[in-house]
């Protein structure tokens, strides 16, 4: 049992739900509830959950102690420690290390999805750290010396993974670039959504049709190059329930 720092901080939350099944990356199809974070210190072109970003929804985002985030953690999932995963926003911006000694220490799991724009010293504590650093087309600027710092901080039981949006050629090329820097890490390459549900538009519906031309695209692209440590894969979340919140 490890010792929790009790924390007075509290943290910024958007949505707590689950559980459902994780629908990006290297953890693809594991059940998990997910602790969504208010707040990011990005604002990509097209982002999925502005509505966890955008200062505008701060009223939105209630501030809650790591006991009860664990607390509605334990209520969702019937009290049987599974994989809790943190997002945002982004949630390195959060005191998270309480919950995750806390849920840790009750035989949950954690993993988080990050940009890797700010490292934490609890990312050591963390059972899967995914890093996600924006390619050009969401119109951010990468530091790769806070990148570094975000694959540093990783434990050593930390499992640590890759995963790439990729909306157009540029971002294609752009990321065959950046994977070739770390080749030992798991990676996944994810076609964009260019039309992801907007906060004031929450009915908007993406083309599953020409989500799936996107991947098609992507596989065909990835299979061209032989370039096989690379993973492709849909938003599973998203085929299966288009734009809808809290799955
Ligand atoms: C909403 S973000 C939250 C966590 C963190 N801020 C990050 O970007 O990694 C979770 C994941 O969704 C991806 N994402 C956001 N909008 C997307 C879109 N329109 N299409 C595909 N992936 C998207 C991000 O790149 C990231 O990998
Ligand atoms: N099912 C499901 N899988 C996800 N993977 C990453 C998500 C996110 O928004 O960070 C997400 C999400 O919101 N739902
Ligand atoms: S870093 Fe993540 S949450 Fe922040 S704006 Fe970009 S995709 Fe959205
Ligand atoms: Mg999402």
């Amino acid at each position: 049992m490890s010792q929790i720092i009790i924390s007075d901080q509290s943290i910024a939350i958007s949505e707590i739900f689950g559980p459902t099944i994780q629908g990006e990356g290297a953890l693809v199809g594991v059940p998990t509830v997910f602790v969504r974070t208010g707040g990011c210190d990005f604002r990509c072109s097209w982002c999925d959950t502005l509505y966890a970003v955008e200062p505008r929804f701060k009223a939105d985002w209630a501030p809650m102690s790591a006991a009860a985030v664990m607390a509605e953690v334990q209520r969702l999932s019937g009290g049987q420690p599974l994989l809790v995963t943190l997002s945002g926003g982004n949630p390195a911006l959060q005191p998270l290390s309480e919950l995750i000694t806390r849920g840790q220490d009750q035989g949950y799991t954690f993993a988080i999805e990050t940009q890797g724009s700010k490292a934490q010293p609890w990312f050591a504590l963390l059972d899967h750290l995914t890093l996600s650093p924006k390619p050009p087309s969401a119109k951010m600027s990468f530091n790769a010396a806070r990148f570094a710092d975000c694959l540093e901080a990783a434990g050593p039981h930390t499992q640590v993974s890759l995963k790439l949006v990729i909306a157009d050629e540029a971002d294609y090329q752009w990321a065959r670039e950046f994977a070739a820097d770390y080749p030992g890490l798991p990676l996944t390459l994810q076609p964009c959504n260019p039309a992801p549900a907007m906060p004031e538009q929450p009915e908007l519906e993406t083309d599953l049709a020409d989500l799936n031309a996107r991947l098609r695209w992507l596989v065909d692209k990835v299979t061209a190059d032989r370039w096989f440590n690379a993973r492709v894969l849909p938003q599973l979340h998203v085929l299966i329930w288009n734009n809808e919140r809290g799955v």
